[in-house]
């Protein structure tokens, strides 16, 4: 199941993220807004149940979070900006790190580090990456969570490719997708068209 994010401040947004004169800072700002926007769509369904507590005229039930704990899980680098955001929502969410890159020639991804929350298993996770391209590095992703035990995932971009979302939809049918925008396709060298160019650069300032 996809979720394309469509309100209009996420979509103003990412076209001022697509803007190849939006520099670094601003860049980042923009990723770390959209990333909360996507997050407040992805959490939707977060279960609450009635909490008694006095407010300052009278005692009542009130909405509280309950269920499973959350876990953030990054895909390094470009998912930090996204979790680094949204933890702000979900301070007591534990945080999990991928460490992934995308062979250039191949377009396969390597992977250099991993380390998540002990009890990932118990946990419901939202896995983080700007950039859904071919979806080899999302899927790689969530292999790996569920190989630490992890059941309840969902996987939230800001921009993904149709060839990426197909790869999810094959590899992991049963993985939640939430993007602000599917664009066209893919060009030769795998970046996604019309895109935002290579999202790690654009973050850290790297090229
Ligand atoms: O869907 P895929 O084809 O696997 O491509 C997407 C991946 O490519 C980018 O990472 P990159 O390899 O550039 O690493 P970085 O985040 O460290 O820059 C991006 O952040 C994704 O992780
Ligand atoms: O378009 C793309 C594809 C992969 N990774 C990126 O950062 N951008
Ligand atoms: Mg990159």
């Amino acid at each position: 199941m996809v979720t394309v994010v469509t309100h209009p401040l996420v979509q103003h947004k990412l076209s001022l993220m697509r803007d190849e004169r939006t520099g670094v800072k601003e860049f980042r700002e923009l990723a770390a807004e959209v990333s909360l926007l996507l997050a407040y769509e992805a959490m939707r369904d977060l279960e609450t149940e009635p909490h008694p507590l006095n407010t300052p005229l009278v005692s009542g039930d009130f909405p509280m979070l309950t269920g499973k704990k959350l876990a953030l899980v990054a895909i390094l680098r470009a998912g930090l900006i996204m979790t680094d955001a949204i933890v702000q929502l979900v301070p007591a969410a534990k945080v999990g790190h991928i460490g992934l890159y995308r062979d250039p020639q191949s377009l396969q991804p390597v992977a250099y580090y991993n380390k998540l929350p002990a009890d990932i298993a118990e946990r419901r996770v939202f896995l983080t990456d700007p950039m859904l391209a071919t979806g080899g590095s999302a899927s790689a992703a969530i292999s790996s969570l569920q190989a630490a035990g992890a059941t309840s995932i969902k996987l939230m971009s800001i921009l993904a490719a149709p060839e990426g979302i197909a790869v999810i939809e094959r590899d992991h049918p049963e993985v939640e997708i939430v993007v602000a925008a599917i664009d066209s396709h893919l060009n030769d060298h795998g970046y996604i068209v019309p895109g935002l160019g290579d999202a790690g650069d654009r973050i850290y300032g790297t090229k």
